[in-house]
This record gives structure tokens, C-alpha cells and sequence, in this order.
């Protein structure tokens, strides 16, 4: 898959890790920053800019890093066509793809050990959408985008 990966100053280092593993496993990184040996920087257009690639095409999924990644989560979501997930476990990353077909995953720096990070990856890159009902929930969650209005 074309994977855009981006994180704040919290997920340098697990955004290299990421990265080498995904390329390792077949898999065409853009890495959308921010750059090694970065300050602090602010995570909303780290975000933007994964989503953008994702509701683009030019990614076929996003994986975005901070260090709880709460704040990411919510940013990412404000992205018309997206659906992004916080997956701290396999329980929750199977749920995110089969229940939410999430199409950005959020990870915290601060909370994973870096094996469970790969893990939670692998598992999400692997996992189908269900469909069935679940079609008819994000059918509605599309829907109060809509109502929302333009963005
Ligand atoms: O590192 P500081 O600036 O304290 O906090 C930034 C983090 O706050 C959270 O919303 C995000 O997960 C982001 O990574």
C-alpha cells in the first residue's frame, strides 16, 4: 500500500521505526515529516496533510504519530472523508478497520512500546472492513459530515 506517515515532535522515533518496518513489508512510505532533529511542532497540519493525501488518492491509508494522539485523532476527523482511529491495542485497531473501515490510524508516542506499535500496524494494514451493518453506521456518520457543511 502507499502509506502517508506523519508525526509531531513525540513520534520521530517510532516514525522512523514505522517507516523502515512498513518499506520492509512491501509497502511505499511518504514521510510527510516531522523531520528528525525538529523542535516542538504543532500537530494540525502534520494531520492535514496526511488526510489530504488519503481523500486525494495519492495514499491509499495514513498513519499519524503524537504523543497521545488524541489531539491528532480529533484534527484528522475535522478532514471531510476521513475516518481516523486511536488504536492503543489489537482489540481496538480490528475494530477500527472492521467496524469503522478507518482509513487514518493514530498512534501514541508516549503510550506504546515500539513492538506494540508494529504490531497494532500490521494488524490494521491486514484487517478487512465487515460491511453489513457497519456499512449503514458510517453511511450515517457521512451523513452528519454533510450537514456540517462544506470544507
Ligand atoms: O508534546 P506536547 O506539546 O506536550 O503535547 C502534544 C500532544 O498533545 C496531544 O494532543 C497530541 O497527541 C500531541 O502529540
Amino acid at each position: 500500500m502507499r502509506i502517508a506517515l506523519a508525526g509531531d515532535h513525540n513520534g520521530i522515533a517510532l516514525k522512523a521505526r514505522l517507516a523502515a518496518w512498513l518499506t520492509e513489508h512491501g509497502h511505499r512510505v511518504a514521510d510527510l515529516g516531522a523531520p528528525e532533529g525538529a523542535g516542538t511542532v504543532d500537530y494540525p497540519p502534520l494531520c492535514e496533510a496526511v488526510c489530504r493525501q488519503v481523500v486525494d488518492g495519492a495514499a491509499d491509508r495514513g498513519i499519524v504519530l503524537g504523543g497521545s494522539g488524541l489531539g491528532e485523532t480529533i484534527a484528522c476527523n475535522k478532514i471531510r472523508g476521513i475516518r481516523a482511529g486511536l488504536c492503543h491495542d489489537l482489540w481496538s485497531t480490528r475494530i477500527s478497520r472492521g467496524n469503522n473501515d478507518s482509513n487514518v490510524l493514530v498512534l501514541a508516542a508516549k503510550v506504546l512500546a515500539p513492538d506494540t506499535a508494529e504490531q497494532i500496524v500490521a494488524t490494521w494494514l491486514e484487517t478487512p472492513f465487515k460491511g453489513g451493518v457497519h456499512e449503514r453506521r458510517l453511511a450515517q456518520i457521512a451523513e452528519l459530515e454533510h450537514r456540517a457543511g462544506p470544507r
